[in-house]
């Protein structure tokens, strides 16, 4: 995760890409519109924002959703610049969509350096969708750092890991559970 914080107004940019259908419009959908989107329209680029409050700091949240069709591959990568933190997110019940994101994600991964992975359900479960914006955040205004210290008492942390080294994650792959689980967030 890439991340670049604006000392004074808090302010983050994040971008979120992954293949077609993995889920990214309803995460975003889900966090900034309390709403879950029961019809699925293909994105091209859309903005959602969201504002909290998060350890005593105002927080302004502007979220970016990509397309994941390859049409798109060339426009994709123009909502890069400045952005704070890039989710890559896959489907948990479609392996292909890990087998995508790493491809073409690793790289980016890696000049990026990613450090975060987590698990949420736009579907059935808010929280975990908070969970994953909440870890976005604490990196973001940690500049960088893994959320160590905030993995503790907290429960809506609980499902955070750090991403092992990028060769390690597919091996072993995370487990699926297809009944909660949709999208995946490598951040
Ligand atoms: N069961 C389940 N279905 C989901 C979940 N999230 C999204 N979906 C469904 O998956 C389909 C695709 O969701 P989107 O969020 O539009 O996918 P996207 O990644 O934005 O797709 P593109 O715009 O094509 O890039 C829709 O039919 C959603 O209802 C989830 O958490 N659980």
């Amino acid at each position: 995760m890439d991340v670049e914080m604006g000392a004074k107004d808090n302010r983050c940019k994040i971008v979120v890409v992954g293949d077609t259908q993995c889920g990214k419009t309803a995460l975003l959908h889900v966090f900034a519109k309390e709403s879950y989107p029961e019809n699925y329209v293909p994105t091209v680029f859309e903005n959602y924002t969201a504002s909290f409050e998060f350890d005593k700091q105002r927080i302004e949240l502007n979220m970016w959703d990509t397309s994941g069709s390859s049409y798109y591959d060339n426009v994709r990568p123009l909502a890069y610049p400045d952005s704070d933190a890039v989710l890559l997110c896959f489907d948990i019940s479609r392996p292909d969509t890990l087998e995508s994101i790493l491809k073409k994600g690793t790289s980016l991964a890696r000049q990026i350096g990613a450090v975060a992975y987590a698990e949420c359900t736009s579907r059935y479960s808010e929280n975990t969708v908070c969970d994953v914006f909440h870890v976005a955040t604490v990196v973001s205004i940690n500049h960088g750092r893994p959320p160590i210290p905030w993995a503790g008492p907290q429960p809506i942390l609980k499902r955070i890991s750090h991403q092992p080294p990028p060769t390690h994650i597919i091996d072993p792959a995370p487990k699926v559970r297809k009944d909660r689980a949709k999208s995946c967030v490598i951040m």
